[in-house]
């Protein structure tokens, strides 16, 4: 699990730590982090680091101080070190070291001339950390354009422009190959379209204290960790048997897609008990699937529903049996005022925001507080899909997200069939939250394992090999 936490978290951590070792300390430990990811880059590149030109962003604040720090550094090992000052502002002791190490400032027009040449081994942005606002403009944009595949680019705390705790840039911002961040992930770091922007991440411990992280992020051995695989003895109830009323006259599709789901996720069993036309598409695509209602261990439901005058009757009677159930796409609608903790919901951005009763736009700029809310609201888990897929519990403040995955996924139909995979894994015994976190990790890592635009149907099908790969993963 990789967590991060807020600007305000880690300003109260740094506070604490300053209160006992100085702030000069903090930055120092700081920038050697930053020194030895920037030499090991540069030595990976060109074989060695002496005789390395660099180039440091340099804003007025700490972020600039880091990275001036890391360059004076640097410089001791023979590196040519060049600055470009983004304001008239600077960290006037990190500068005299800089300057005392050999490091030289270097106007606008030279800079841009040399990134458009590739010059620089390295730029360094060292522009705007934890204290930024969101996007770069001016001659800042400029030299972010300049410095985008024309060197190495390694932004310091995360790259400028991205608001720390905010998940959109609607302005330019560096473009990094690497982010160097200290003491703690900065939730823009895990989540898109922030995470595409700051490339590999390493974490340089500075010696911060933190509690409860803000976000929490699955790995590929967490969803390893969580997966229910079968024992020899298991039979087809141990496994889980899913009851799926998705799918219409209208959306035949849904049901085929939610069901493979379910199947290829390894459900023990998968009853299929809505809409008779939908069913007879299902039953022809998987003949193992029972179209009769009977003994289940978790239930789907809305998936390709479209407008069904029963939604709300049929979501009650769900409710009722007490069993843990998906309500996707058209059932979230037609929900009950306040829901059981065995819910677990699976809208997208657009779903989400109606269910707020507000905007896309609202929740596309805040996700985490969105579907936050919509858990404390209704009582049910979430999971907000997109590019980052957010997992909230009512009464429980840490937002978690599932393993980070391509862009392939983002297509018509994935939804379904990743409502199949949360309700198999209900079945098989998973919290919510869990199963969640599984059925959306579980289509990343296969979509991952198979680059290339699958249709979900066909994605699904991997689902199993990546599973044996899981399982092999947790035995080493
Ligand atoms: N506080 C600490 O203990 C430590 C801080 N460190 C570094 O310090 C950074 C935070 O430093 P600061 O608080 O000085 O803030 P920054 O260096 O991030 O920003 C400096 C100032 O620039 C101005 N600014 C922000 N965005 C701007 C924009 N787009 N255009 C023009 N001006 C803008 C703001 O007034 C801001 O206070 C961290 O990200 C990290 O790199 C590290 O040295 C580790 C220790
Ligand atoms: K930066």
């Amino acid at each position: 699990m990789r967590s991060a936490y807020s600007a305000p978290a880690i300003r109260a951590a740094e506070e604490r730590a300053m209160a006992e070792v100085g702030d000069g300390v903090l930055m120092q430990r700081a920038a050697a982090g930053l020194a030895v990811v920037c030499a090991r880059r540069l030595r990976e590149r060109r074989g060695r680091v002496s005789g390395a030109r660099i180039l440091v962003v340099t804003g007025p604040g700490n972020n600039g101080g880091d990275g001036l720090y890391a360059a004076a550094r640097l410089a001791r090992r023979g590196v040519r070190a060049y600055a470009w000052l983004v304001t008239q502002q600077v960290h006037s002791a990190a500068w005299r070291a800089f300057e005392r190490a050999g490091g030289r400032r270097l106007e606008l027009g030279v800079v841009l001339r040399e990134l458009a040449a590739e010059r620089f081994d390295q730029v360094i942005d060292a522009g705007f950390g934890i204290g930024g606002r969101e996007g770069v403009f001016g001659d800042l944009a400029r030299i972010a354009r300049g410095a985008r595949g024309h060197a190495d680019v390694v932004a310091v705390d995360l790259p400028s422009g991205l608001g720390v705790d905010t998940v959109r840039p609607r302005h330019d911002v560096f473009t990094a190959d690497a982010t160097v961040t200290f003491g703690a992930r900065k939730p823009c770091l895990l989540t898109d379209p922030g995470r595409s922007a700051a490339g590999r991440v390493e974490l340089v411990e500075i010696g911060l204290e933190l509690g409860e992280p803000d976000l929490a992020q699955w790995q590929a051995s967490d969803l390893a960790t969580h997966w229910p695989y079968p024992h020899a003895s298991s039979d087809k109830y141990a496994r889980g048997v899913v009851g799926v009323d998705a799918g219409s006259a209208r959306y035949p599709g849904a049901a085929v897609l939610a069901v493979g789901g379910a199947v290829h996720a390894g459900a023990g069993m998968v009853r299929f008990i809505g809409d008779e036309q939908a069913g007879s598409a299902v039953v022809q695509r998987f003949p193992n699937v029972v179209p009769s209602s009977g003994r289940c261990q978790a239930y789907l439901l809305g998936s390709g529903w479209g407008n069904r005058p029963d939604a709300r009757t049929t979501i009650e009677s769900v409710a009722a049996t007490g069993l843990p159930v998906v309500v996707d796409a058209d059932g979230l609608q037609h929900l009950p005022d306040r829901l059981s903790p065995r819910f677990l919901l699976t809208p997208h951005a657009g779903e989400l925001a109606r269910l707020l009763g507000t905007e896309r736009d609202q929740v596309e700029a805040d996700p985490v507080a969105a579907v936050r809310t919509a858990a404390e609201r209704t009582g049910a888990t979430v999971l907000l899909k997109g590019a980052t897929q957010y997992v909230a519990e009512a009464g429980e403040s840490v937002v978690r997200l599932a393993v980070g995955g391509p862009a392939w996924t983002a297509q018509a139909g994935s939804g379904d069939t990743l409502a199949g995979v949360c309700a198999a894994l209900l079945a098989a015994g998973l919290r919510p939250r869990d199963a969640a976190l599984g059925g959306a990790s579980l289509q990343a890592v296969t979509a991952t394992r198979h680059p290339g635009p699958f249709p979900p149907q066909e994605l699904a099908e991997f689902f199993p090999e990546t599973i044996s790969a899981l399982e092999e993963l947790l035995r080493g």
